[in-house]
């Protein structure tokens, strides 16, 4: 027995966290061009040109415009013949702004202009949840893991990076073409295109994170499990954390923000050729585990039968981290969407810099993740820290919901602390379900977890896009925007962490009931 191990690829420690480096690079891409529009709410949902100053500020083009005509008539000066079309950078402009109360002239200096698109907040949430569509409505996941499981993870990943890539460049196209105000479904057409290339995506970017786990479980089952899906949930935040991080000055530098999806397009074309890397290794793998149970005379491993659905389908187990999963993500990922525009309406933060507060929250994780996942491997009391991550969800949005301390450094804070929440849950909650389902139903189970969490990730912007719409907007007397009270969105958040402890709470008495192993060390002792 102990020869036949040895034979193993992922019996070399070198060879197995290669492999998890290079799934874990193809998964990284996919989460960049994933977050990548998050912070370009403000510039989606704004009309016309918009420029930047030099002291990171922001205005719509045509208010600047119209602020210098007054500025040059109420000062007697000649008219500056200026339109929006001759806005330049490094221009100087002076213009009368309210500063505390009093009327002041202030110059600023243009740094860059780039093109808002004019989207509504409820356009902007029906493409952000456009992430799940495919795969909730056409079960196109549920599928996906049947696909897993029959055909293996070669070619279910070679596909699933491949649709990421394809729905990449069709959401760049849509960004970067001019539809004018050509309209389907009550929605401008750039907004439709732009969805389905989302859509198409999502679909890639599900199946490769369920192709992904499974490959992890492969080469690290009764091994460092926890802590290499730790470290690649991690790298998956670096993705995250950079699209948060980079996409408004990308999309600023090229005058757009179809810039930034050319960056993730270019990304995930390098994830693609990078998973054609792995299955060279892993059919070295499979060719060894083939050899190492013929010289020991065992049959080979029987494959999934749809009968199989049946036993993940009828366990309580798998039925509670999978609601558990639903709640959770629905209070973090569709969070990220909106939290830009939070933290400049809310806490007044300059939009240049605003999409550096919620960067944090995956910025946090990249190190704490892997802790956790070791803390899971050595010590267990997985059910426990899902409970404490879930308690702490909640709290960041009942404070984000509250009417008090509106300040930049509040909300940095809070946000560190859901950082936290972040690592924690999803450190014990992926390397759980191996210990209630079994590995060749793995890939199923792990669809189906993804499908019922996909539904949140769907329908949650949606309706938060729609909440934002209906009772966040503020208005002026002349029916322009002056604001937005973000009260009602983040009370939805927090009902869907509180759902989370409940669920989180139910899950731990039934692995006292059971025996699953949540509360174990995942480290088999030899
Ligand atoms: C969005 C995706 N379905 C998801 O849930 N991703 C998880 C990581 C899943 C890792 C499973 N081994 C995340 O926390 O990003």
């Amino acid at each position: 027995m102990k020869e036949q191990i040895q034979k193993r690829l992922s019996d070399s420690k070198a060879a197995r966290w290669t492999a998890l480096i290079i799934v874990s690079f193809t998964m990284m891409c996919g989460y960049f061009l994933t977050d990548v529009m998050a912070p370009l709410e403000n510039l989606l949902t704004t009309k016309g040109k918009v420029v930047y100053f030099t002291d990171n500020t922001s205005m719509p083009a045509d208010t600047l415009v119209a602020k210098v005509a007054l500025f040059a008539e109420s000062n007697a000066l000649s008219s500056p013949d200026l339109t929006v079309q001759k806005l330049e950078e490094g221009a100087r402009y002076q213009y009368i702004e309210t500063v505390e109360g009093k009327q002041e002239t202030v110059e600023k200096t243009i740094s860059t202009v780039s093109s808002g698109k004019g989207w509504s907040s409820t356009e902007y949430g029906f493409f952000s949840g456009a992430y799940g569509y495919i795969n909730v409505f056409l079960l196109m996941l549920f599928f996906g893991g049947i696909i897993l499981d029959k055909m293996g993870v070669r070619f279910t990943g070679v596909m699933s990076s491949g649709l990421m890539f394809a729905g990449a460049l069709i959401k760049w196209y849509a960004l970067q073409a001019d539809f004018g105000d050509a309209m389907l479904w009550g929605m401008n057409l750039q907004v439709i295109i732009a969805a389905l290339g989302f859509s198409i995506f999502g679909m890639g970017a599900e199946i490769t994170g369920i192709t992904v786990s499974k490959v992890i479980v492969k080469w690290f089952a009764g091994k460092e499990l926890a802590l290499a899906m730790g470290l690649q949930v991690a790298m998956a935040r670096i993705g995250t954390a950079l699209a948060l991080a980079v996409s408004l000055p990308v999309a600023r530098m090229m005058g757009d923000v179809s810039g930034s999806v050319l960056v993730g397009a270019i990304a995930l074309c390098v994830g693609f050729i990078s998973y054609l890397v792995y299955c060279v290794m892993d059919r070295k793998e499979d060719a060894a585990i083939s050899a190492a149970r013929a010289e020991a005379g065992e049959a080979p491993e029987e494959g999934f039968k749809l009968s199989d659905l049946k036993l993940i389908l009828c366990n309580k187990g798998f039925w509670l981290i999978t609601l558990l999963c639903l709640m959770f993500y629905a209070g973090v990922f569709p969070f990220l969407k909106f939290a830009t525009k939070l933290m400049i309406y809310k806490y007044e933060v300059p939009e240049s810099f605003a999409g550096l507060i919620p960067a944090l929250l995956p910025f946090g994780t990249i190190l704490l993740t892997p802790v956790f996942g070791t803390l899971y491997d050595r010590i267990g009391r997985g059910a426990t820290l899902m409970i404490i991550g879930s308690v702490m969800l909640t709290t960041v949005h009942v404070l984000f919901a509250l009417p008090i301390m509106n300040y930049w450094w509040f909300a940095v804070i809070v946000m560190i602390v859901l950082g936290i929440a972040f690592s924690l849950v999803p450190s014990a909650l992926w390397p759980s379900v191996p210990k209630i389902i079994p590995m060749k139903q793995l890939g199923s189970a792990y669809a189906i977890v993804f499908y019922i969490q996909n539904i949140g990730l769907a329908m949650v912007p949606t309706l938060i896009g729609f909440v934002i719409d209906r009772f966040s907007t503020q208005y002026n007397a002349a029916g322009a925007i002056t604001g937005y009270d973000y009260t009602a969105p983040m009370v939805i958040f927090a009902i869907f962490g509180l759902c989370a402890i409940v669920i989180a709470g139910i899950l731990k008495q039934e692995d006292r009931r059971k025996h699953y192993g949540l509360e174990e060390s995942n480290i088999k002792k030899k």
